[in-house]
């Protein structure tokens, strides 16, 4: 069903991009000298990518701070320019070996809640906060949530 649910993918890809579940990767060691912005990086420097810098970047995803699946839809109504998000995995050679596993359990996860319960904040109490707690990777908050059956 995954082709056919683009606006899921897409709600995905901008949990990803906001989320950055890990807001960092591990050092990477240059094996050749490279320019950045002007700046010469020395072949055998540490590397340490900040992904949620990237993520976060308004030069790549316009009005960062915003939740905004849509940014990921063309007028057609098709999947568009999500490949940015992939670097929530990091690239090159040592890239996240759970990628495709993490892409279908969160589809599977979220579209098998989603079809069987509306979820809304407690009655009374504000929507979940979005900062949640970093320790090693990103992960949410405590909070509740208010579950109701669809079927
Ligand atoms: C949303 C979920 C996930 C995110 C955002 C994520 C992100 C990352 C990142 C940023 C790296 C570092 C890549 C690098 O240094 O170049 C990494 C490495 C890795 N990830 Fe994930 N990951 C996720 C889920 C998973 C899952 C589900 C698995 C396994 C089932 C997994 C297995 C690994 C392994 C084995 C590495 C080390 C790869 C290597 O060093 O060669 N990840 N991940």
């Amino acid at each position: 069903d995954r082709p056919s649910l683009p606006y899921c993918q897409a709600v995905i890809y901008e949990v990803l991009r906001m989320a950055s579940v890990s807001s960092g990767a591990p050092a990477h060691v240059l094996s050749a000298d490279i320019e950045v912005n002007g700046y010469t990086l020395p072949k055998d420097a540490w590397l340490i990518p900040g992904l949620s810098t990237i993520n976060w970047d308004p030069s790549i995803h316009t009005e960062p701070e915003k939740f905004n699946p849509g940014r990921f839809i063309n007028d057609e109504g098709q999947l568009f320019g999500y490949e940015k998000v992939y670097t929530s995995f990091f690239i090159g050679p040592r890239t996240c070996l759970g990628q495709s596993l993490a892409m279908i359990e969160m589809f599977l996860i979220i579209t098998s809640v989603v079809q069987k319960y509306d979820i809304g904040n407690e009655p009374g109490n504000p929507l979940v906060s979005l900062e949640g707690i970093y320790k090693g990777v990103h992960i949410p908050s405590p909070y509740n949530l208010c579950l109701k059956n669809r079927l």
